[in-house]
Parts: structure tokens; C-alpha cells; sequence
């Protein structure tokens, strides 16, 4: 990875303990009073300050048929998203080439992921557009790998970047929950209260390097698990009124049961280290539970996590763009609070989402003064 850029909406910025009163207001539930107690008790236990959205109080109002799920409402959502979601992407990829360093027009190839992608041509050729990409640029869009989204796209781009000499990756993740908000009922609590706007977008290349490019981390392996027989458990469906979601309660569990033998395997036998204190991490915020039973099942130290909560108190989860975040805090924390002292050479990637699939990647560091 040579440089990392993130975005978030700049409209509108909710904290959580405001969160529950400003929904049921803009969605006209306030008379749900059971709900809304439940909305309260969720938020209070999420570990999140704030989160971002595109969507305001005007834009809802402007749609009635965002909060009836038996009204259509699809076509409406496509067509903002099919603005909202490139520029926002555009405003991280803007800063990763920034950082990066060279012209746009040295980009080979371009992996977009996203929950909100529903038409043809896609968001993948948007964001080309938008940056002034060659048309010789090869494009890829994934799509509703929801909360794995960043980790798979990375995951690809490794390998379109080891496998073809010279290439340089531009990988981008956006996520609206324009396309998912909906009025609370009993099924939709825990997603409301949890996601929230943004993306991310990072610039990966293999080796060798050009003068000013400087890896800011290496993905050494990376491999991919499905949880058998947990599809039912979390998943999305488009529909007419935009995409419905389901959060099954055991999530945190399973993810929690099947973590060690995800990092065994990517590890591989042989290189597992002595402790997992051994390593930084860049573990996805899907939700606080996740993260401490991920801080109990490997026995981390205090802190170990920190980058991953910070980016969901300060954002919230978004989906597969979170990862991008967490990547980004964590060389923040590495370059303004003391060097290399602060993050182990060796890291572990994960990002979950529905199947349940486990992205798990080995990450090197380089120390700050290598080459
Ligand atoms: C302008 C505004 C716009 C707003 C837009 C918002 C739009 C939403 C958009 C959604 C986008 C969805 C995208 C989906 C992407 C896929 C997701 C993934 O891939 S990745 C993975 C995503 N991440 C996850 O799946 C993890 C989510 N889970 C968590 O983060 C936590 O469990 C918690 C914060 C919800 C509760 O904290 P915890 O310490 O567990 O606290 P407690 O045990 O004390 O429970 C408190 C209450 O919560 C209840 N309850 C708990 N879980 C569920 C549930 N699943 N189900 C139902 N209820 C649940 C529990 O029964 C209790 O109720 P009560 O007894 O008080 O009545």
C-alpha cells in the first residue's frame, strides 16, 4: 500500500446520544415509544461518538417513500446514489494520488466496492471519469460484500498488482446507507444505530519503486473463509424499497469462535507467532461486541485494538470503507506518536461481512527508514 486517502459526507454529523431522538423525529415514529427506549439502550452500547450521513432532514422529508418499506422506493435511491457515492469515493481517491504522489494517468487498474452499485455502466466508470483515469484503465466493481467489501478489494488488488509488472491499483470503497435507511422497526435497530457514511481509497503497487513512492504497508498473504452454514445469519437483499438488511445476533459469537483458526491459516502453520501481542492489527469495527471478543479470544493487551475503536467511535461502522479508515489511523498513529516503537513489524487485516466471510491478511510494516 503507497498512500491511503478517507472521506466522509460533509453535511450532516450525528452523535450518538442525539442519534435516537433526531431518527424518530425525521422518520415521524416518535409515537413508537417501546422502540424508541430500545433505540436508546442499543446506541448507549455501541462505542460510537458520532457518525456522518449523507442523507438529511430535507432529503427525507423530499422522499415519504423512504419510510414505508411497502412503498417502491429503489429507482429514487439509484438515482442518489449514482451521484453521491463517486463523488465521495473521488474525494478519497483525490487525496490517496495526492499522497501517492504521481499523475492519475498512472493508474493501470481500479477495483471499486460498494453496496450501493445497481446499474450499468457502473460506479467504477464514473469514478474513472471523475479522475481523469486513461480509458485504457481496467475496472472492476464489487458489490454488496457489505462489511468485507474493503478487505476483499485489497485482497484483489495484491494480486493484480504482484501479477501484472508495473501496475498501480487504485482500490476505492463507498458506502451511503441512503440506500438501507428506512423508518425503525423491529428488525432494522441494531444496522440504524450502527452504520454510518463514508470511503476510502488507498493506492497499491508491487515493487520496484519509483523515486517518492514509499510502501506504508506490505500485504504479505491473504486468504478467505466462509463461516459454513451461516448465510441465514447476515446478509442484504435488494429490493423494491431499496436494500433490506439482516444482523443475526450471533454474529459477534461466530466471528469470535472462528477467528484464531482464520489467522492460522493465514499465517500458516509453521509462522504463527509466539503471541498475538506480537502483532499490530487492523481488525474491521463491525460492531463493539466483535472487537472484545476479538481482544478475549486472542488474549490481546489493552490497546492492541485501539486504531479500530477509535475509527468506530469517531465514524461509526461503514461498511467495507471502514477498513481504509482503520489502515489510516493506524500509520497516523505510527508516524505522529513515535515512529516505529509503536507498531510492531508484523500486523493482521480482518474485515467480516456476510456468508459470514472472513478476509484475513498478514501485513508488514516496513520500518519508517526502509526503502
Ligand atoms: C440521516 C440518518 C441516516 C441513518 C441511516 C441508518 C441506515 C442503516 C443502514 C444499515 C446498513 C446495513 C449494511 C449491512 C452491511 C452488512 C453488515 C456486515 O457485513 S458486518 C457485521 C455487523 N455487526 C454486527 O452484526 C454486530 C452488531 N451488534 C452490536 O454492535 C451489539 O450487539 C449492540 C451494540 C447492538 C448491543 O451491544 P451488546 O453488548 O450486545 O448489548 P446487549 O446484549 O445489552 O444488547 C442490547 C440490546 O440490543 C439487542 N441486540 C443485540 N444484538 C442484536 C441483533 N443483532 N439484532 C437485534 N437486537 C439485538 C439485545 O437483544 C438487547 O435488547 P434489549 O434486551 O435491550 O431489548
Amino acid at each position: 500500500m503507497l498512500a491511503i486517502g478517507t472521506a466522509n459526507p460533509t453535511g450532516v454529523v450525528i452523535p450518538q446520544d442525539q442519534f435516537t431522538d433526531d431518527i424518530f423525529r425525521m422518520t415521524k415514529t416518535d409515537h413508537l415509544t417501546e422502540l424508541k427506549e430500545k433505540m436508546k439502550r442499543i446506541c448507549q452500547k455501541t462505542g460510537i461518538d458520532k457518525r456522518y450521513f449523507y442523507l438529511n432532514e430535507e432529503s427525507v422529508d423530499a422522499h415519504p417513500e423512504f419510510l414505508d418499506r411497502e412503498l417502491p422506493s429503489l429507482d429514487a435511491r439509484i438515482d442518489m446514489a449514482a451521484t453521491a457515492v463517486p463523488k465521495l469515493a473521488q474525494c478519497a481517491a483525490t487525496k490517496a494520488i495526492a499522497e501517492w504522489g504521481c499523475p492519475a494517468t498512472n493508474i493501470t487498474h481500479l477495483v471499486f466496492s460498494t453496496y450501493s452499485a445497481w446499474k450499468a455502466p457502473s460506479f467504477d466508470h464514473q469514478l474513472a471519469s471523475l479522475l481523469g483515469l486513461r480509458p485504457t484503465v481496467s475496472r472492476t466493481i464489487l458489490s454488496l460484500h457489505g462489511c468485507y467489501g474493503g478487505g476483499r478489494a485489497l485482497h484483489l488488488d495484491k494480486q493484480l498488482a504482484e501479477n501484472n509488472r508495473g501496475a498501480r491499483v487504485l482500490v476505492a470503497c463507498a458506502e451511503l446507507t441512503l440506500v438501507c435507511f428506512g423508518a425503525p422497526d423491529g428488525s432494522n435497530l441494531v444496522g440504524t444505530a450502527l452504520f454510518g457514511d463514508g470511503a476510502g481509497a488507498v493506492i497499491v503497487g508491487a515493487g520496484p519503486f519509483s523515486e517518492g513512492e514509499r510502501p506504508l504497508f506490505e500485504m504479505v498473504t491473504a486468504t478467505q473463509t466462509t463461516i459454513p452454514r451461516t448465510e441465514h445469519v447476515l446478509g442484504m437483499q435488494v429490493s423494491g424499497a431499496g436494500v433490506d438488511f439482516h444482523l443475526g445476533i450471533q454474529v459477534p459469537t461466530l466471528i469470535g469462535q472462528n477467528i484464531k483458526q482464520c489467522l492460522v491459516d493465514a499465517f500458516g502453520n509453521d509462522n504463527v507467532p509466539g503471541s498475538w501481542n506480537d502483532l499490530f492489527w487492523a481488525v474491521h469495527p463491525g460492531g463493539r461486541p466483535i472487537l472484545d471478543n476479538i481482544d478475549t479470544v486472542l488474549k490481546l493487551e489493552p490497546g492492541k485494538l485501539a486504531a479500530s475503536r477509535h475509527v468506530l467511535r469517531e465514524y461509526g461502522n461503514m461498511s467495507g470503507a471502514t477498513i481504509v479508515f482503520v489502515l489510516d489511523e493506524l500509520r497516523r498513529r505510527r508516524k505522529e506518536m513515535g515512529g516505529d516503537n509503536l507498531l510492531q513489524e508484523w500486523g493482521a487485516m480482518l474485515a467480516f461481512g456476510p456468508g459470514i466471510t472472513i478476509e484475513t491478511m498478514v501485513l508488514r510494516a516496513p520500518p519508517l527508514n526502509e526503502n
